[in-house]
């Protein structure tokens, strides 16, 4: 019988869009549309599903996919003059049959390689020319990496600045049974409060109303430990300093179209950002932006696990 091998296949998603199937050997897989370069789905080798996606999510543009991992550039939030979190996850990528070589190899790995490239239309709303590319990984273990190369391609030897994030929608059991762990003493804007900074207390995030927060020069590794479902999430990041918190809670989900009245409970954004300090390229820079995502089993009961351990491990 042949080897099996990490497998890569272009299929048709939701609405005819097309999506990029990645598996590996182990039965974990993900999947990408090409809409957004939005990742929707991410799943460990029992197949169950890692990511929220709502179930009203509309996969139609102009409307960003609710959930996954939706990729916010050249602005996160409404921080600046564009369209909230830029315009990166409602564009069509491409597919990029011949990427610059990475340092990590992702032989024998399943992965993806897409880019963005500017429309003239885009032109008019952030005028530069750049590039974009994202290789999406799928690892043996089942880890998800993202990584983000911009590169100014302007050639009228202008600069430019952007913020960004990779927002995504982990999907949880109780929202009121999860903590996440590593960004604590830290200091943050508070979105809910004209973005005033405050810094946080010792004790690890637990959550009982709406939040949307952006913590500061963070640690590299963020863990969520989900109490009921034995599961501990840990993200790790590199390039971005930031890490946002958000869940909308029970009345700003009723007044989103695209997220079920009930769903806040199931689901728990951590993006790992790049907001307080803009990034600056130079006509020829590339900026580099990594996101690695794994599941563990955690035998977790208040007072057990060390977070430390967690945090190092
Ligand atoms: O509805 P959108 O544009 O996808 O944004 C969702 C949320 O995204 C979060 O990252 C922001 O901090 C929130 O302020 C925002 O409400």
């Amino acid at each position: 019988m042949a080897e099996e091998k990490p497998a890569v296949e272009v299929v048709k998603g939701v609405n005819g869009l097309d999506k990029v199937v990645l598996r590996e050997v182990r039965g974990s897989s993900a999947e990408v549309y090409l809409y957004g370069g939005h990742v929707t789905s991410w799943k460990n080798d029992h197949g169950e599903e890692l990511l929220f996606v709502s179930s009203k999510a509309i996969f139609k543009p102009p409307k960003a996919i609710r959930g996954g991992i939706p990729i916010c550039f050249p602005q996160f939030g409404s921080h600046g003059t564009l369209e909230q979190h830029g315009f990166a996850r409602n564009k069509l990528w491409s597919i990029d049959t011949d990427p610059p070589p990475f340092p990590v190899n992702s032989s024998g790995k399943a992965f993806v390689d897409l880019i963005l490239k500017p429309s003239e239309e885009d032109a008019k709303l952030w005028p530069h020319s750049y590039e974009f590319r994202l290789r999406v990984t799928l690892g043996p273990g089942g880890d998800l990496m993202l990584t983000s190369r911009i590169r100014n391609t302007n050639n009228d030897g202008k600069a430019f600045s952007f913020t960004f994030a990779y927002h995504t929608y982990f999907s949880v059991s109780d929202i009121s049974e999860v903590r996440v762990e590593g960004l604590e003493t830290l200091d943050y804007l508070d979105n809910l409060q004209e973005k005033e900074r405050f810094t946080e207390q010792g004790d690890a995030i637990t959550f009982e109303s709406e939040v949307d927060k952006i913590y500061l020069s963070t640690p590299s590794k963020i863990a969520i430990i989900d109490h009921e479902k034995k599961r501990t999430f840990v993200l790790r990041k590199d390039g971005l300093p930031d890490a946002v918190v958000w869940n909308p809670w029970d009345k700003k989900a009723k007044a989103m179209a695209d997220f079920g009245d009930d769903e806040y409970k199931h689901m728990l954004c951590i993006e790992a950002a790049a907001v307080e300090k803009p990034i600056t390229l130079k006509p020829g820079e590339e900026w580099k932006g990594r996101l690695e995502l794994s599941a563990v089993p955690s035998s977790y009961c208040s007072g057990q696990l060390d977070p430390q351990k967690v945090l190092q491990g």
